[in-house]
């Protein structure tokens, strides 16, 4: 799949503090990529270099289309929290954004409403912004992020601070916005977030990059750098001495797990194998599974994982 940004060695010094530590990463077109790390991480700062609200000590970046190290102006991104004036109501705040950002009476007219109905706020459109809950104004944000319908939106902590009813509908805004076929990067420090929505993952420590993986294994496209599927085996248990030997041939390899029942096995498969052409394979053998299933990765356990292993 193509990228729609390709980060190279990407480093960032704030005096003597070294935030960001040479990030290489391709974020593929329409992901919902997920940057995921501890406080202090280097989140914000990867995103305010690659959008240019801060410059990189070294390094690269560079978007799809767009000369290298600039920012793309198909890009629209909430990282700081947002000015919006208070006492203004919402369609009109959002007609004076759009009024900046030069579109035209007609547009704005048509766009507004549209916008204001797919973020869920068609029914404060009068109202002021003061009178706003934070999932209110995070949409109210989002909406304003779309009216220069933006190919790419990158977002710095969306959910921070909201309610779970918050948080769902901030959730199936950025499903929906990426079912349009637009790429979210976004911050966010709350793992099953991250695993709700997110396509990809990427995990940073101390500005380093500690691992980049595809969260859906049967999604489409991928990094290269993803793990192969984890899939669950069922055999007769007296088949198990059989079927070690033949997963090692197909190049599955068993897995540690927990409260499996007898003859089940957990196996990783080499990146891009189908499990079933496994099925197959064992078949051919004649070791009939009772039982196949993807097992999805809990993001928790590799995000810990990594994170106890690296210094
Ligand atoms: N403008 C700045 N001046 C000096 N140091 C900074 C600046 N911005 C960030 N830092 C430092 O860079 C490091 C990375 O910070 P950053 O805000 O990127 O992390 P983060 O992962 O977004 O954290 P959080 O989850 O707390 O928002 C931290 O040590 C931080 O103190």
């Amino acid at each position: 799949m193509e990228s729609v940004l390709r980060l190279s060695g990407l480093t960032k010094n704030y005096g003597g503090i070294r935030a960001l530590d040479g990030v290489s990463m391709a974020i593929p077109q329409g992901a919902v990529f997920g940057l995921l790390g501890p406080n202090g991480s280097g989140k914000t700062t990867l995103l305010s270099l690659i959008t240019g609200l801060a410059h990189r000590t070294s390094g690269s970046f560079i978007w799809q289309s767009v000369p290298e190290n600039t920012p793309s102006p198909d890009v629209a991104a909430i990282i700081e929290k947002p000015n919006f004036l208070p006492k203004l109501r919402a369609a009109e705040q959002l007609s004076h954004i759009a009024r900046l950002r030069g579109l035209g009476e007609a547009h704005r007219r048509s766009e507004i409403p549209r916008l204001l109905e797919k973020v869920g706020l068609s029914q404060a459109a009068d109202r002021p912004l003061q009178a706003f809950s934070l999932g209110m104004k995070q949409r109210f944000g989002i909406a304003a992020l779309l009216l220069s319908d933006p190919r790419v939106l990158i977002l710095d902590e969306p959910t921070n601070g909201l309610d779970p009813q918050g948080i769902i509908e901030i959730r199936h805004l950025i499903l929906q916005l990426a079912a349009e076929g637009r790429t979210i990067i976004l911050a966010s420090h709350l793992l099953d977030e991250v695993e709700k929505v997110c396509t990809h993952a990427a995990i940073l420590k101390q500005g380093r990059l500690l691992d980049v993986r595809e969260m859906r294994a049967d999604s489409a496209g991928g990094s290269g750098e993803a793990a192969g599927m984890l899939v669950e085996l069922g055999v007769a248990p007296e088949q198990l001495p059989a079927l070690f030997p033949l997963l090692d041939s197909f190049g599955a390899k068993p897995e540690a797990a927990t409260g499996l029942l007898p003859g089940r096995v957990q196996v990783r498969l080499k990146p891009g194998a189908d499990p079933a052409a496994l099925n197959r394979f064992l078949s051919g053998h004649e070791i009939y599974l009772a039982h196949l299933q993807h097992v999805h990765d809990r993001l928790e356990t590799s995000f810990l994982k990594a994170l106890e292993n690296r210094p």
